[in-house]
């Protein structure tokens, strides 16, 4: 077992780093509120452990109100913090209420003379009834927020209010658990505090790396099909020849432009156009590999590459495919809309070695099945 005054400095240094990581922790921008009424409530911790500190036995009487003061205030500003980083709108005026209660109860003892045990059993149930609620609380509301960090939270607050509510019997049957209590108390509260700093560090790591996706999302994906856009095409390019540069591998870049969709804005509005147009961003990817590459590149314009093709011939047969699934009548509320596509294929190498040249062949080759009748496919240079 360590000795008394070493868990002493053990737990006082400690608790004074923790303070300053919740200190540390306010600063961070976009941080859940909380974390400075944890920095307050450690600090209280932190000085009813040096009270302890400078106790002797024979003064223990005169510093133990001071040493309650700090240990139930501690309680309230715990719970306040948790309201807050868990965005509740709770009142918590009755905390305040029993902490003072806690230490008006052991003023009252110590004047009429209580035993020991009737002495501590006040501040000790405050501190209980206040740590199960905070176990309670985390308990009920931590769904969304850092999964581990709070299990242990509400499982340490749990085990801190058992401790506190069985401490004065405890101690009163085997007075050695006093000593005991007081590393298991420790070990507790810094479990405690250390699993809420790791709540609100989590929580703002999973703050980043939603913003991080969502920002990725906006900046390469079309909002209205979910199609990537012509950035995430440019970047992606890249990997896609990395693909074909591999023996056997051949890229086809696809450039697709539907036939009438323009009536069917006109005729049924915008709404259903829109509709139409995610039907056909879903039958393009149908069509196509995981690995290939499915970008919207204006209103009724598609890009497919096309990559890990055996030979030439195979992108034709990738284009019939598109074509007879562009072309298969389109259901938007109850009613049936035909539309067409015309496609032109550009094959990498042969028709270019960068993706703005591949673009511009595929493009032509499109624009020379619209020239002649539409709803079709042509490879560039390959049309008399
Ligand atoms: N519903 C909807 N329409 C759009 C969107 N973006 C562009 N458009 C419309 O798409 C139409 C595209 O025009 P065109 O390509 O000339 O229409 P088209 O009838 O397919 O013409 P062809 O290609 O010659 O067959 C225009 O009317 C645009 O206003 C969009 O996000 N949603």
């Amino acid at each position: 077992m360590m000795s008394y005054e070493a868990v002493h400095t053990f737990g006082s240094t400690t608790y004074f780093i923790f303070m300053l990581l919740f200190i540390w922790a306010v600063q961070i921008p976009r941080t859940n509120p909380g974390a400075g009424w944890w920095a307050l409530s450690i600090g209280c911790a932190l000085l009813a452990r040096l009270s302890l500190f400078f106790a002797s036995p024979a003064d223990d009487q005169r510093l133990l109100p001071v040493y309650v003061a700090f240990i139930v205030l501690e309680k309230p500003l715990l719970l306040t913090g948790l309201a807050r980083f868990l965005n509740l709108n709770l009142r918590l005026r009755w905390c305040w209420a029993a902490a003072l209660a806690g230490e008006l109860w052991l003023l009252l003892a110590l004047a009429a003379g209580f035993a020991p045990f009737l002495r501590a059993s006040g501040y000790c149930s405050v501190n209980a009834v206040l740590l199960a609620c905070t176990g309670w609380l985390i308990l009920q509301h931590r769904a969304g927020f850092p999964r581990w960090p709070m299990a242990m939270a509400a499982a340490a607050s749990l085990a801190l209010a058992v401790h506190w509510l069985a401490a004065p019997a405890l101690i009163e049957l085997f007075p050695i658990w006093s000593r005991y209590a007081f590393v298991v108390g420790t070990a507790l509260v810094l479990t405690q505090y250390f699993s809420l700093l790791a709540a609100v560090l989590a929580l703002f790591q999973m703050r980043l790396i939603d913003a991080e996706a969502k920002a990725l999302e906006m900046a390469f994906q079309d909002p209205l099909t979910g199609l990537n856009n012509k950035r995430y095409m440019n970047t992606l390019f890249d990997q896609a020849l990395l693909l074909a540069t591999r023996p056997h591998h051949v890229v086809a870049v696809f450039y697709i432009d539907l036939d009438n969709f323009k009536p069917i804005n006109d005729t049924a509005g915008h709404g259903v156009g829109d509709e139409v147009l995610k039907t056909v961003a879903a039958r393009l990817k149908s069509c196509t590999r995981s690995t290939d590459i499915c970008a919207r590149v204006g209103g009724d314009e598609f890009v497919v590459i096309a990559t890990q093709l055996e030979h030439d011939g195979q992108a034709s047969d990738v284009a019939g495919k598109l074509l007879a699934r562009l072309t298969e009548g389109i259901q938007v509320a109850g009613q049936v809309y035909a539309l067409g596509a015309s496609i032109g294929i550009a094959l990498y190498p042969q028709h270019g070695r960068s993706l703005a040249e591949l673009v511009q062949c595929a493009d032509n080759a499109m624009y020379h099945v619209k020239r002649n009748g539409k709803s079709g496919c042509v490879v560039y240079g390959a049309a008399p």
